[in-house]
């Protein structure tokens, strides 16, 4: 594990966004963790956690020309990631979001921000089953626009929708590359590091070896 992985991590526990306990998943899945990115909730804590997806960005390598977060929590990051990725890496990037129903009046449809055209960057929180992913990747094509890549706070690297991981369906069925801060893997191995008790280490390698892959 790097050294700013391990820092991400001790600063999402410290302020409750890394959580332990048990949770019911989008997925209908039941985890003994939770990765909850609302709690990046000051400006300070918004921008630590954007600037790691800025320079995760930027290492990517992965040419695109808007980023685009999926609601809820796909919105802060989309925005907090284009202003670190304006002031930290002088890129001035066009960001947008979806809303979860369509507004009928005013502007009206489903978008929000800059139009969808080019190549788009998913950026979200996490990636469990796949299926906001997958759901993002409808919405881009249907605005005719082309999905290029994804970029994720943690890769919890459980099965999608057959036998191999999400991150790898995503993979191979779009063609597109996936980054993560961080894995389950990782957080796995910090666990055993900071000395974390007996009883939830089991609970995290009976849960991975349920659903990880
Ligand atoms: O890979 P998946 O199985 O799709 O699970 C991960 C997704 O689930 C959550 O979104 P959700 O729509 O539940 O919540 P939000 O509105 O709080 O972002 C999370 O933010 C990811 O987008
Ligand atoms: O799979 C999910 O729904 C999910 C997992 C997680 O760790 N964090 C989150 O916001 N959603």
């Amino acid at each position: 594990m790097l050294d700013y992985q391990r820092e991400l991590l001790d600063f999402a526990t410290g302020i409750g966004a890394l959580r332990f306990g048990d949770f019911t998943l989008k997925s209908g899945r039941h985890s003994p963790y939770f990765f909850n990115a609302g709690l990046f909730a000051t400006g300070q804590r918004l921008a630590r956690l954007a600037r790691a997806y800025a320079q995760g960005i930027q290492a990517s390598g992965i040419a695109f020309d808007v980023l685009y977060g999926p609601a809820y929590k796909g919105i802060p990051l989309a925005a907090a990631t284009a202003v670190l990725l304006a002031v930290e890496h002088g890129r001035d990037t066009p960001y947008a979001f979806n809303r979860k129903e369509a507004k009928d009046h005013g502007e009206g449809g489903l978008i929000v921000g800059s139009p969808l055209a080019g190549r788009i960057l998913i950026i979200d929180d996490v990636i469990t089953a796949g299926t906001s992913v997958r759901e993002s990747v409808e919405i881009i094509r249907a605005a005719g626009a082309t999905p290029a890549g994804v970029v994720i706070a943690l890769d919890r690297q459980e099965r999608g929708q057959g036998a191999r991981s999400a991150v790898q369906e995503v993979e191979d069925h779009f063609g597109l590359p996936v980054r993560s801060l961080l894995t389950m893997a990782d957080l796995i191995l910090y666990l055993e590091e900071t000395g974390t008790d007996a009883a939830l280490l089991e609970s995290m390698r009976a849960y991975r070896t349920s659903y990880g892959i």
